[in-house]
C-alpha cells in the first residue's frame, strides 16, 4: 500500500509565447536531443516557465488533487507526467500501467465510430483483439452508449465523449495510475458520481491524480493537494490544509460589486467586530457570529428587509439570514441618514472552508425594490480541522455507553 507508483523531481517546463520562435527552438532542441544534449536549461527569448521546480511522490492507493487559477500549469503537468510533453527539467519515474483522461475528446479519432475508437485505443495500450472484445460490453455499459456505439464519434455530444472516454482509461486495463484532467465537469450529475464511486474503487489498487476546480469533490477523493501557481508548486499537503488556503487565495481576488439604486449605501461590514468590506476575516467553526452592517441613506424608504447570503468559491448560496421587514420609523424621527443593523446568528453551521458574503436590501414595502445590492461585500474564511463534503457541518454533540 506504501509503494510509490509516481516520483516527480525538480519538474520542469518551458513553453514559448511567438509561435515562430517556438518552431525555431523546437528544431534546435531536437537537434540537439539528436547529439544527446540536455535542453536548454535556460529561458531564450519570448519563453516561460510553465511548470518549474515540481517534486511529489504519489503511493498506491492515494489521489492528488491539482489545484490552481486557470493557466497555473496543471495540464501540463498531467501531460508530462502521461508522456504527451516532454519534461524541459527534471525526472519522472511512473510505475505499472496508466489510464488517462486529458482531452475533452480523448484522443478518439472522429471519423470511426465508438467501437472501432476502443480497438484502437485497446491496441495503443497493447492489448490483443481478444482482450479488448472481452472487456468491450462492460465498456459500453459504464458509458451508457448501447445506442450509439456505432455511431461515428464525430456525432457524440462531449458529453458521451468523456463517457467512453472515462471508461476506456478505467476498464480496458486495471490501471497502477488513472490521470484525469478536469474533463469529468462536462458529465451529467449521475455520470459523475458514477466516475468518483469508480475512482473509490480503483484506489484500492493505484494511485489516481486529478483537476479538479469544484472543491467539494477534491475534498470528498483527495487525500492530498497540489496547488499550482504560475507553474510552481504553491503548497502540497493534505487536502483540507491545502485546499482551505487555495479557497482563501482564490477570494481576494474578487472585488466587490454594488448592484441596485444605491438609495442605502453600505459603508462598512463587520463580522465579531471586525471590520471587512472586502476583506476576508478570519473566525473558528463553531464560533458565535454577528454581522454589522454601516449604511448611510439617501432617501429612506419606511421598512427595510436585509438579507445576507454566504456562497461557496462555486458560487452557490450555502446559507442566507433574512430579516424581517424592520421599521426606519425612529430614523425618519431623528432625521439621522445613518443606519447601523445587527445580526446574531448564534454558531454558525458552515463547515470550515471560505465564503463570501453577499449584502442586500429590499424596500420592505414592495418587498422587491432593491434599495442595495452588494456582491463580495466581504470574505468569510471559517477555519477547522475538518473539510467536509457538504457545505454545512451541523454541530452536534454525541455519546457512546
Ligand atoms: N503548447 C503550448 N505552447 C505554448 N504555451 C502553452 C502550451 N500549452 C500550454 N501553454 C501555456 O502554459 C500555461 C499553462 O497551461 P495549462 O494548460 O497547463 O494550464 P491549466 O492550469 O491546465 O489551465 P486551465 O485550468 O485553464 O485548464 C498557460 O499559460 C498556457 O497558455
Amino acid at each position: 500500500m506504501t509503494e510509490p507508483l509516481i516520483e516527480c523531481e525538480n519538474l520542469g517546463k518551458k513553453f514559448c509565447r511567438d509561435l515562430k520562435k517556438s518552431l525555431w527552438y523546437g528544431v534546435k532542441d531536437s537537434c540537439s536531443d539528436l547529439f544527446g544534449k540536455p535542453p536548454h536549461p535556460q529561458l531564450r527569448e519570448g519563453e516561460f516557465w510553465a511548470n518549474q521546480g515540481i517534486d511529489f511522490s504519489l503511493n498506491r492507493g492515494e489521489c492528488l488533487g491539482l489545484l490552481g487559477r486557470n493557466g497555473a500549469g496543471k495540464t501540463t503537468l498531467l501531460k508530462m507526467l502521461c508522456g504527451l510533453v516532454k519534461p524541459d527539467s527534471g525526472q519522472i519515474r511512473l510505475k505499472g500501467s496508466v489510464g488517462a483522461l486529458i482531452a475533452l475528446n480523448a484522443g478518439f479519432q472522429p471519423v470511426l465510430t465508438g467501437r472501432e475508437n476502443v480497438f484502437v485505443y485497446g491496441g495503443i495500450l497493447g492489448l490483443s483483439q481478444k482482450a479488448i472484445k472481452d472487456r468491450l460490453d462492460e465498456i459500453v455499459a459504464f458509458a451508457e452508449l448501447e445506442e450509439f456505439i456505432d455511431t461515428p464519434v464525430r456525432n457524440y455530444s462531449s458529453g458521451m465523449n468523456v463517457r467512453l472516454g472515462f471508461a476506456c482509461a478505467s476498464l480496458l486495463i486495471k490501471p497502477d495510475i488513472l490521470i484525469l484532467d478536469e474533463v469529468l465537469a462536462v458529465g451529467d450529475v449521475s455520470f459523475r458520481a458514477k466516475c468518483y464511486e469508480r475512482i473509490t474503487d480503483l484506489l484500492q489498487q493505484c494511485a489516481v491524480i486529478f483537476v479538479s476546480h469544484n472543491s467539494t469533490q477534491v475534498a470528498r477523493t483527495c487525500s492530498k493537494c497540489l496547488h499550482l501557481h504560475e507553474g510552481r508548486p504553491l503548497s502540497l499537503g493534505p487536502t483540507n490544509q491545502v485546499l482551505q488556503r487555495y479557497l482563501a487565495s482564490s477570494f481576494e481576488r474578487h472585488d466587490s460589486q454594488e448592484i441596485g439604486q444605491q438609495i442605502i449605501k453600505l459603508n462598512k461590514l463587520l463580522t465579531n467586530g471586525n471590520t471587512h468590506l472586502n476583506q476576508r476575516c478570519i473566525i473558528d467553526y463553531g464560533t458565535d457570529v454577528k454581522f454589522t452592517l454601516e449604511l448611510t441613506t439617501t432617501n429612506m424608504p419606511d421598512e427595510v428587509i436585509t438579507i445576507i447570503s454566504l456562497t461557496n468559491d462555486a458560487g452557490d448560496i450555502v446559507s442566507q439570514l433574512r430579516s424581517p421587514p424592520q421599521s426606519l420609523a425612529s430614523l425618519h424621527a431623528s432625521e439621522s441618514n445613518e443606519l447601523i443593523i445587527t445580526c446574531e446568528t448564534g454558531k454558525l453551521p458552515l463547515a470550515p472552508g471560505t465564503y463570501a458574503i453577499t449584502v442586500s436590501l429590499l424596500d420592505g414595502g414592495t418587498q422587491n425594490r432593491i434599495l442595495t445590492w452588494v456582491r463580495n461585500a466581504g470574505g468569510l474564511e471559517i477555519r477547522g480541522d475538518t473539510m467536509s463534503n457538504s457545505p454545512t457541518l451541523l454541530l452536534s454533540s454525541w455519546d457512546m455507553r
